[in-house]
């Protein structure tokens, strides 16, 4: 009986232009811990890594010196990725367990996600495991300020590294960790000085440690960080309404809004969670997960999710999207933690809270919080769906 391959973790990195993300993967690429991983980079000579290569494996891929190995990007991504799968069904090199793949400066790390996802063979394969973002300290308000694909590079990730912080002074760190925590409210904070951190810090965090085994989605859902900024963009909202003083020291030069929460720039992006005491029917979390991609799926940046299965109580399900892809990654052989609530998190853009909270009610056949029964039964989409019940 020929058994399933282990899924490969994949991991994106990313960060804006000078963001560090050649010096971190310079010094990331000496660790031990990585040594079964293969590293997508965009050319060797523009990371400068020929100081560790070790040997020249195959067209393209070199061995480096802690025994991972990395290779280009030929073509585009999902030709590199399948090319990577042959050579290792095939024993031309050894079987990896991770790949790292290095985005280039001001890409929306989403598209490259959502190739893999999508991809009927990849899919099968790869298993997205997280984003790692790298924002720098001293240029960092600045970038978010001005760009969108900035906000969004933050916004989506699991991880994020501030680098250059030894060129930034306390205040400026403090309001850009401030201002990140809201954006990414789901994300670990790190800081890395010439890109020093372990790489067992940044990867191997979500759905697979770096000995291949689950790892803690407790610690990868962050649902307490997520409420907390909630509650805070909150209380910012409607008990702080004519506080004009906002913590970035930087101004505009001109007023508008009584609103100088941290999440002002970046309103259009929030995270929120989703949480249900009882186990959900599987067919029903497919259905509500089917509905919210086909009708939302551009404004789902991101989601993130552990999800009790009525059929099955003691084995959850985890659950991962980005944008309107969504990947059944896991079912796990145990809860992770007491915790046995199923917990859903979600990055989106312009998309209306009570709106997913009234579909995630109607599809587990609860009325709408706030909602009258009756009104929330019409706008039951369970209803448009001829035959479902
Ligand atoms: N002082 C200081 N300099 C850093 C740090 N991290 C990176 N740098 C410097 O910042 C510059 C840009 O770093 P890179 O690693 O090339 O950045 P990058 O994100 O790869 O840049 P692109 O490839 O252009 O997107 C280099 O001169 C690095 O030496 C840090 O933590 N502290």
């Amino acid at each position: 009986m020929s058994r399933r391959p282990d899924p490969i973790a994949l991991t994106v990195l990313t960060g804006f232009l000078g963001a560090g993300k050649t010096t971190l993967l310079n010094r990331l690429l000496q660790d031990p811990d990585l040594a079964d991983t293969v590293v997508i980079v965009n050319e060797f000579g523009e990371v400068g890594l020929d100081h560790l290569f070790v040997e020249t494996v195959d067209e393209g891929m070199v061995l480096l010196s802690a025994g991972c190995l990395c290779c280009t990007v030929r073509g585009d991504l999902v030709a590199t990725l399948e090319d990577l799968l042959r050579k290792r069904d095939n024993n031309r090199v050894q079987p990896f367990r991770r790949v790292i793949i290095e985005t280039t400066g001001l890409a929306d790390p989403s598209p490259i996600l959502h190739a893999v996802l999508y991809h009927p063979y990849l899919s099968l394969r790869y298993v997205v495991e997280g984003v790692v973002t790298l924002v720098d300290a001293v240029n960092g308000m600045a970038t978010l300020d001005a760009h969108e694909e900035a906000v969004r590079q933050a916004a989506v990730a699991d991880e994020i590294v501030l680098t250059k912080g030894d060129l930034a002074d306390d205040a400026t760190k403090a309001a850009l960790v401030a201002r990140l925590a809201a954006l990414a409210p789901g994300a670990r904070l790190h800081e890395a000085v010439e890109g020093a951190i372990p790489a067992r810090d940044i990867v191997g965090g979500g759905l697979f440690d770096l000995a291949g085994k689950p790892a803690d989605v407790v610690g990868w859902l962050s649902v307490e960080g997520v409420a907390a900024a909630e509650a805070k963009a909150h209380a910012a909202q409607h008990g702080d309404e004519h506080h004009h003083g906002h913590g970035y020291g930087h101004g505009h030069g001109h007023h508008h809004h009584h609103h100088h929460d941290a999440n002002r720039h970046d309103a259009s992006i929030r995270a929120f969670c989703l949480v249900a005491d009882e186990p959900v029917r599987r067919g029903a979390l497919d259905l509500f997960l089917d509905m919210l991609r086909a009708t939302q799926g551009p404004k789902l940046l991101r989601m993130k999710g552990i999800v009790a299965i009525a059929e099955d109580p003691e084995r959850p399900v985890v659950i991962h999207g980005v944008q309107h892809v969504l990947h059944v990654p896991a079912v796990l052989d145990a809860w992770p933690s007491d915790d046995r609530r199923s917990r859903i998190v979600l990055i989106v853009k312009d998309l209306d809270k009570a709106y997913v909270e009234g579909l995630w009610a109607a599809f587990r056949s609860q009325p709408a919080i706030d909602t009258p029964d009756r009104a929330a039964l019409e706008e039951n989409p369970l209803g448009l769906l001829p035959g479902m019940r």
